[in-house]
């Protein structure tokens, strides 16, 4: 349905977008991730026709958009600078592009009647967008993207502003939409669980390219390297410099960490799952100290300092019997929990 071919965008030296090629499938929901200043933003406002490319094409449904302004590119778009009209009702809202696109008045009606059953607001479209909720607020945006049955719809930090619970219930909510809808959808987000819970496929970005895309199990399972394992929240990573792999076994600043059979050889970044440090006797293993908890909920997250020169760790353990600070313990490793990355 979308095609990105070698996309550049330049602001001065900068390469905002550095030669990105990019397809998104029909019905398929891809979420765009990365720090901030990675591209993101300036990725989707060129498929939008926001943002001229130096270089490269978009294509959508085989036309290249190159030239096609915004409103013409059948591109929904659901962007946290493109607020409601707070002068115009609910109805209002839903209604402009619709009015745009020289719909008929009864046609429209029927139309916003429609999307306001679908976006779980049945009757609303005479109140003011200033008397709804944050969440209520995502909703009509969302349904004023939608009415114009775009080809693509393109979401920006759609649910950025809203409190944790309700994003994580918008997001449900808006997954098992796109799917009754089979709307294809490129969003861009920074935060994983967003992502993770809503794409079919997530693209991670660095510095203006892709630096992963995968499934989201699978780039969960298996980060491309250290900086997707670091951006992912992982804490227990080495460089590729500081490792190497021989069979079952990589010699790192840790020690020996055993490693699953089949793991790539050689110099290898590695990631071990704080489920895979295991806490012993302090003469058992590599000798640490307790320096700090967090609380996780169902477990805690006990941050240990080696005594030898080597990085610090993290090691989940149950909230029984997770150590004091200060505390000294042993660390063993579970190779089940250790990847060998392939990059
Ligand atoms: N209009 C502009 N003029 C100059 N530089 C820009 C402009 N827009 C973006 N940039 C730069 O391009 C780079 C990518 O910006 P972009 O907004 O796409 O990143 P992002 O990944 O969306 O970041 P964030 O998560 O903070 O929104 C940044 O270095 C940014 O400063």
């Amino acid at each position: 349905m979308l095609r990105l071919d070698h996309l550049t965008v330049r602001f001065g030296d900068r390469r905002a977008v550095d030669e990105v090629s990019l397809d998104v499938a029909e019905h398929e929901t891809v979420c765009v991730l990365g720090p901030s200043g990675s591209g993101k933003s300036t990725l989707l406002r060129v498929v939008a026709g926001l943002q001229a490319p130096q270089a490269g094409r978009v294509l959508l449904a085989g036309a290249d958009l190159a030239g096609v302004p915004v409103h013409r590119r059948g591109v929904g778009l659901m962007f946290q600078d493109h607020q409601l009209f707070p002068q115009r009702d609910v109805a209002g809202n839903i209604a402009f592009g619709l009015r745009m696109h020289g719909t008929a008045r009864t046609e429209a009606e029927a139309r916003v009647a429609e999307l306001l059953d679908l976006v779980g607001l049945p009757g609303a479209g005479r109140r003011s967008v200033a008397t709804l909720s944050g969440g209520e607020q995502q909703r009509v945006a969302l349904a004023r993207a939608l009415a114009p049955r775009p080809k693509l719809l393109m979401l920006d930090e759609p649910l950025g502003q809203l409190d944790r619970s309700l994003r994580e219930r918008l997001t449900v909510e808006l997954r098992e939409l796109f799917g009754r809808l089979g709307t294809t959808v490129l969003a861009v987000t920074h935060d994983q669980g967003e992502a993770f819970a809503l794409a079919d496929r997530v693209i991670v970005m660095r510095e203006g390219r892709i630096a992963q895309s995968g499934a989201p199990i699978e780039v969960w399972q298996r980060p491309a390297d250290a900086f997707v394992a670091r951006f992912l929240g992982f804490g227990n990573v080495l460089d590729a410099a500081d490792v190497t792999v021989d069979g079952r076994v990589a010699t790192t600043p840790w020690g020996e960490v055993p490693l699953p059979p089949g793991s790539p050889q050689g110099a290898r970044a590695l990631l071990v799952r704080p489920a895979g440090v295991r806490l012993t006797e302090p003469r058992d293993g590599l000798p640490c100290r307790v320096e700090g908890r967090t609380f996780r909920g169902d477990h805690v997250l006990v941050h240990l300092r080696p005594d030898r020169d080597a990085p610090a760790l993290e090691a989940a353990c149950p909230l029984a019997s997770a150590p004091e600070p200060g505390a000294r313990v042993g660390v063993r490793f579970l190779a089940a929990e250790v990847t060998a990355l392939d990059s």
